[in-house]
């Protein structure tokens, strides 16, 4: 879709910016370009949409170099947000989102439904906000503006640089979350600048991780971080890589146990021997959906008490999707102060729990896919035979 070819500039004052770019961008996909300030990642960025042009190699996209389309025509097939977002501060929100749809020769009431839907979709109600000037809304606010105007002529590629950059790590998180979710609907070629590491891994679909104007590895977010292509790489990422991965690990359901399940109908009788034959101290609840109610402990002295499970149970209302990051999994541990969480499928079943060992083993598992250690693998044959 994107496809540098040997690309590099010079400034005219020598400062060799970007140097000999060779890397291509598939269609629907998130790149996160990161790398200290300086390394040459916003300059990357002006080259695609040509408020830059290069001094040696092409940029092609979707097959043409874009040194033989016209600017303006380009610009308008390439979305481009930036950190000081560039609101029209005259223009209310409605028609700052309109602008380039109105441009397009789109009637302007045809731009406005189009452009009060896409705020609907980066979660501003345009009943409420649409009418507003750009001073009226906090920053995380302005953003999303930023973002539903980019996307206002439904352009084929984003060129986002340091986007949430501006907002406090809250709204951040919470802004990046939200563009995701986005980016699973619309599915843009995204090229995203950020010098937060963090930021890139949870984001990119790949990342290029950017020295002196030079990318020194290109991969995947698990890649970066378990298999660093050069001493760079390793120093940029930290030493908490670790950690970071948490944010890139799914939960599989290789990762859960199963413990004992009861229903809410189910009589205490029933339930606590359901307990006692799985050796187990307490048991899932679930109601008559099979979704989630929380969870029973087991009964204590000889004699089971009467009644059902519906009396007795206790609520438990933290879960997880299958396929949530480790690091989500870890948060709402803490959160909810767990020793377990619940893990359900995309239909709300049950499918079982993460404890923190399988949190461990998880976080393990990957750590192994990726250094493929032949020692660590030693030392699961050890485990296999003595089962
Ligand atoms: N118009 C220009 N003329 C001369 N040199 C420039 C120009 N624009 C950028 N540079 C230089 O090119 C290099 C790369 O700059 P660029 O803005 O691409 O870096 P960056 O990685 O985006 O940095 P930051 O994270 O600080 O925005 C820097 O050394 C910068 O000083």
């Amino acid at each position: 879709m994107l496809r540098f070819e040997h690309v590099s500039k010079r400034y005219p004052n020598g400062t060799m910016a970007v140097d000999d770019l060779d890397f291509e961008v598939a269609e629907g996909e998130l790149v996160t370009l990161v790398g200290p300030s300086g390394c040459g990642k916003t300059t990357t960025m002006k080259l695609v949409n040509r408020l830059e042009e290069p001094t040696a190699g092409r940029i092609l996209l979707a097959g043409e170099d874009v040194a033989e389309v016209d600017p303006v025509r380009l610009r308008r097939r390439i979305g481009y947000v930036i950190q000081q977002v560039g609101l029209f501060p005259h223009r209310t929100v409605l028609d700052n989102t309109a602008t380039v749809p109105v441009l397009l020769g789109r009637g302007r009431r045809a731009a406005r439904a189009r452009a009060a839907e896409l705020l609907e979709l980066v979660g501003l109600d345009p009943a409420v906000y649409g009418g507003r000037y750009p001073d009226q809304l906090s920053g995380g606010q302005r953003q999303r503006v930023g973002v539903a105007r980019a996307l206002a002529a439904d352009p084929p590629v984003l060129l986002m640089d340091e986007p949430f950059g501006a907002v406090d790590p809250v709204v951040r998180e919470r802004l990046q979350n939200e563009f995701l979710r986005l980016q699973q609907e619309v599915r843009k070629t995204v090229l995203f600048v950020t010098h937060d590491i963090e930021e890139a891994v949870r984001l990119g679909d790949r990342i290029a991780v950017f020295g002196q104007g030079r990318i020194e590895q290109y991969d995947s977010p698990a890649a970066v971080l378990g298999a660093p292509a050069t001493d760079y790489v390793a120093s940029f990422v930290g030493s908490d890589r670790g950690l970071k991965r948490l944010s890139v690990t799914p939960v599989e359901r290789g990762d859960l146990t199963r413990p004992p399940v009861v229903h809410l109908a189910d009589s205490m009788a029933r339930a606590g021997e359901r307990m006692r034959a799985e050796d187990a101290r307490w048991a899932v609840v679930l109601d008559e959906r099979e979704r989630l109610h929380g969870w029973i402990p087991l009964p204590e002295g000889p004699e089971p008490p009467a009644g059902t499970v519906a009396e007795r149970a206790r609520r438990m209302e933290a879960w997880l999707p299958l396929g949530a990051s480790l690091k989500r999994a870890f948060s709402t541990m803490l959160q909810y102060d767990a020793g377990w969480i619940a893990v359900l499928d995309e239909a709300d079943r049950f499918l079982g729990v993460l404890t923190p060992d399988g949190l461990h083993e998880a976080l393990r598992r990957s750590i192994d896919a990726d250094t493929r250690s032949v020692e660590r693998a030693e030392v699961r044959l050890e485990n296999v035979g003595a089962v």
